[in-house]
């Protein structure tokens, strides 16, 4: 079962889809359902918002509503997070304790943090479980996960906010530094749509040749790009900066996730 269809638990639904779980064994909640998503839902033949009492609580449900709507959709959620049921939640900052005071009932936990790129199956996702979650239930969570991409098993709870900063949080860093790559063509003299079609190939080159090259780590490929006293070197003179420099302003953007990961518990 899967609460909130938007943005993530759809990727999550497609993935599920593609990788052959029998859509009879899929039911979505999603108070106000858009068209499309009813219209998809219909031809794949799984069931939307059953009418109370007539579902049995699943083996999981996955959580994948808005942190901030977690208290507001919980009482529609209690009776299908029965003491059988594993809870998987992708909710930024919401930890084991906060999911386990709003499903009381709920048999066991597991907070997973993936990522947009989940939409085509490339996404990295951390997880961490609790003490409840036994080896079948592991192995589901795998299974699971595995559907959207990569899977970082954490021995610590905790390290999911750092995994939100990173991986979760972090396509926006890469889509943004596109958008930044774009302006700064624009004020060297390339007109805007031009400037956006070189920014965009060269971050999707780079992630595929990184793809491509799993042997070769990102300071490898860096330095294949960086002719001594070239123009690359001139611009990483820049960007490695230790004031005002790239590792300067990620770091502070890490850490601000970081952040406010901790303030969305609760
Ligand atoms: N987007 C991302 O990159 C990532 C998001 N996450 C986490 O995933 C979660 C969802 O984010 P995202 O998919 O972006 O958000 P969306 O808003 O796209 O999806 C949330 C969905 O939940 C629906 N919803 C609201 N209330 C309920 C309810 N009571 N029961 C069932 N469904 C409900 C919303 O409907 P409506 O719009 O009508 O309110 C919406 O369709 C968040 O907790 C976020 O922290 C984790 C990793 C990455
Ligand atoms: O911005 C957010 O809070 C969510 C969590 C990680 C990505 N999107």
């Amino acid at each position: 079962m899967l609460a909130g269809a938007g943005q993530m638990g759809g990727a999550l639904l497609e993935a599920w889809l593609d990788v052959g779980i029998d859509h009879r064994c899929l039911t979505v909640l999603e108070p106000r359902p858009s068209g499309p998503l009813v219209e998809r839902l219909d031809r794949a033949g799984i069931v939307l918002n059953p009418l109370a009492g007539t579902r049995p609580s699943p083996d999981v449900l996955v959580l994948a509503v808005k942190p901030q709507m977690l208290e507001r959709a919980a009482p529609d959620l209690l009776p299908y997070a029965q003491p059988g049921t594993l809870l998987i939640s992708v909710l930024a900052g919401k930890t084991i304790a906060d999911l386990r005071r709003a499903l009381p009932d709920v048999g066991s936990i597991a907070r997973a943090m993936p990522n947009t790129p989940a939409a085509i199956r490339r996404g990295i996702t951390g997880v961490a479980v609790d003490a409840a979650v036994n080896e079948n239930q592991k192995a589901a969570i795998q299974f699971l996960l595995a559907a959207v991409g990569e899977v970082e098993w954490l021995a610590d709870e905790n390290l999911i906010d750092a995994v939100t900063a990173v991986s979760g949080s972090g396509p926006a860093y890469v889509f943004y530094l596109t958008e930044c790559l774009a302006k700064a063509g624009e004020a060297v003299g390339l007109e805007a749509a031009v400037a956006m079609r070189l920014a965009r190939a060269t971050v999707e080159g780079a992630g595929g040749l990184m793809a491509a090259r799993p042997g070769d780590t990102s300071e490898m490929l860096r330095r294949n790009v960086t002719s001594p006293g070239g123009t690359t070197a001139a611009a990483l003179d820049v960007l490695m900066m230790d004031t005002g420099g790239l590792p300067m302003l990620i770091s502070a953007a890490v850490a601000a996730a970081h952040r406010r990961a901790a303030e969305l518990s609760g």
